[in-house]
Order: structure tokens, then sequence, then C-alpha cells
């Protein structure tokens, strides 16, 4: 049997994050994806144009279509915008009896704003205790927590204060620091170190939600978090690595490098 993931986030219309993003690493990792839309951008390797919430009754109503009848064995989610649509797919994921990856999606690489600054408030108290893992980036820890990491010692503490919201693992990307690409695993008592060559590459765009949705389609195959955080980071250092230049500005990472030489 094929395993279902369902990811809940927004769409990118250069098809590089997002819930395209999601929908080709599941594809890649051989689970069936299925989508919930949170939003639409117009957006390109250049920034986002424009952003455009969804009602949060088509948000309830297209998850329980996917859960009620086709049912799901994880979840993602990313792209929130809005502090109702935060806490209407909180509670939706904490109803369903199935592992949630949450990537408290904040800004884009471009700076763009995804998530109101109101909603922060509710990711606390509502989204990050319905985590399996979290998997917040340097910045979102800064807004969530006020830990700012400078440096791979620090990681620790803010996984620390990431884990006070009540997810039952964390994982830091440490991807914005200088060095190695480092991410920190975590449930408090287990503590797991991936760690990566930096990919010299500037076509990165995609690179967090790559990651999350790759976690997902491991825990929905079975396997423990440590496993499939282990085997969605080599995902994501491969994808980063063959990135490729699209559009003026900053491509997306490749979410078919394994298939290259085959197709
Ligand atoms: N240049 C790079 N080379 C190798 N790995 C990288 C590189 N940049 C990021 N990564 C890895 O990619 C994953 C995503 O981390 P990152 O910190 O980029 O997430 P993010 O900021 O949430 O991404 P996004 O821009 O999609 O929101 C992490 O495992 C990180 O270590
Ligand atoms: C829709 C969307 N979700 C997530 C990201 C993450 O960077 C993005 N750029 N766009």
């Amino acid at each position: 049997m094929i395993p279902n993931v369902l990811t809940v986030a927004g769409s990118d219309s250069g098809g590089g994050a997002g819930i395209q993003a999601d929908l080709k690493t599941m594809l890649a990792l051989g689970v069936h994806g299925m989508s919930v839309v949170t939003a639409v951008t117009a957006q390109n390797s250049l920034g986002v144009q424009g952003a455009w919430e969804l009602p949060v009754e088509a948000v309830r109503a297209q998850y329980r279509s996917v859960v009620d009848d086709i049912g799901v064995q994880a979840v993602k989610t990313g792209m929130l915008a809005s502090a109702e649509l935060v806490e209407a797919v909180a509670e939706l994921i904490a109803g369903t009896d199935a592992p949630a990856v949450v990537d408290p999606v904040g800004v884009s690489k471009h700076g763009d704003a995804l998530l109101a600054a109101s909603a922060l408030d509710s990711v606390r108290s509502t989204l990050l205790p319905a985590a399996t893992v979290a998997t917040p980036n340097l910045d979102e820890v800064a807004q969530i927590t006020g830990v700012r990491v400078e440096s791979e010692r620090e990681m620790r503490r803010a996984a620390g204060a990431v884990l006070g919201y009540g997810p039952r693992w964390v994982l830091i990307k440490g991807g914005h620091l200088p060095g190695d690409a480092v991410d920190l695993l975590t449930d408090g008592s287990e503590e797991h170190w991936l760690r990566a060559p930096r990919h010299d590459n500037r076509h990165t765009h995609g690179t967090g939600c790559t990651l999350a949705s790759a976690i997902a389609s491991g825990l929905a195959k079975g396997r423990s978090v440590p496993e499939a955080v282990a085997a969605a980071k080599e995902y994501v250092t491969g994808a980063v690595a063959a990135g490729f230049a699209l559009g003026g500005g900053i491509g997306p990472v490749d979410h078919g490098w394994r298939f290259r030489g085959h197709v």
C-alpha cells in the first residue's frame, strides 16, 4: 500500500516552494501526496508579488474531504498566513490520528511575510503543541522564542525554548549559519546532530518545505522520527546540490535529482 501524506500549505506559483515543493517531494519519495491550500501566492525567483488567504471554511472543507474519506498516514503544515488559519489547522491536526510535521513558515527566502505578526501567539499556544516534529529555521526560532542563534552551540538552547511550547520533537535548521549545513533534532532527551556539506549554490528556494515534506513522507512509511529526519536531510542535501537557475533570481532545489539520468 502507498502511504498517504497531506500538506496544508500555500501555493507558490513559481513551483519551487509551498504546496508545489511538497507534492514533488512526496512523489520523489514514493508516497501519495494530497493538499489543502491555505493561501495563494503570486511568487517567482525574485520574490512574492502578492498573497491571498482562503476562507477558513474552505481550508476546513478541504481537510475533511481528504481525511474523512481517503485517510492520512502523516500531515505537514507550511504557510498558514493568519491567526485564524493557524488556530483552525492546529485544531484539525490535533484531532487527526497521524504524525504532524509543523514547519512554522514566517517569511520567504526574500524576506516577504507569509505569516501575520499577530499569528505568532497562536503558533505558540495552538500549533506547536499539536506537532510531532516542529522544523523552525533560525529566524523563526528568534520570532517564536526570542532566542537568537549565531553559532552551533546556541542551537541547543534554542531547541529547549521551542520544546517548551509542546512539540514532541524539534528540528532546529541551521541552514542560515555559515559553515556546514548543521541541524539539531531533539526531544529533550535524545540529541541528533545532522551535518551536511554546505553547497555553494544560490538556488535554494524551497529547502525548508522540501525537508519538512520529506520528514512527513518518512513518518508515513512507518519510520521513527530520527530515521525519517536523517533520510529527509540526505534528500534535501542532494536537492540543494542540484538546485538550478530559473528566472532572474533564486532558483529552486531539484526535487527530481534522484531520477536524473534515469528518465
Ligand atoms: N547551501 C546549503 N547546502 C546544503 N544544505 C543546505 C543549504 N542551505 C540550507 N540547507 C539545508 O536545507 C534545510 C532547510 O534549511 P533552511 O534553514 O534553508 O530552511 P528554511 O529557511 O526554512 O527554508 P525556506 O527558505 O524554504 O523557508 C536544512 O537541512 C539546511 O541545513
Ligand atoms: C507558499 C510558500 N510557502 C512557503 C515558502 C517558504 O519559503 C514560500 N516561499 N512560499
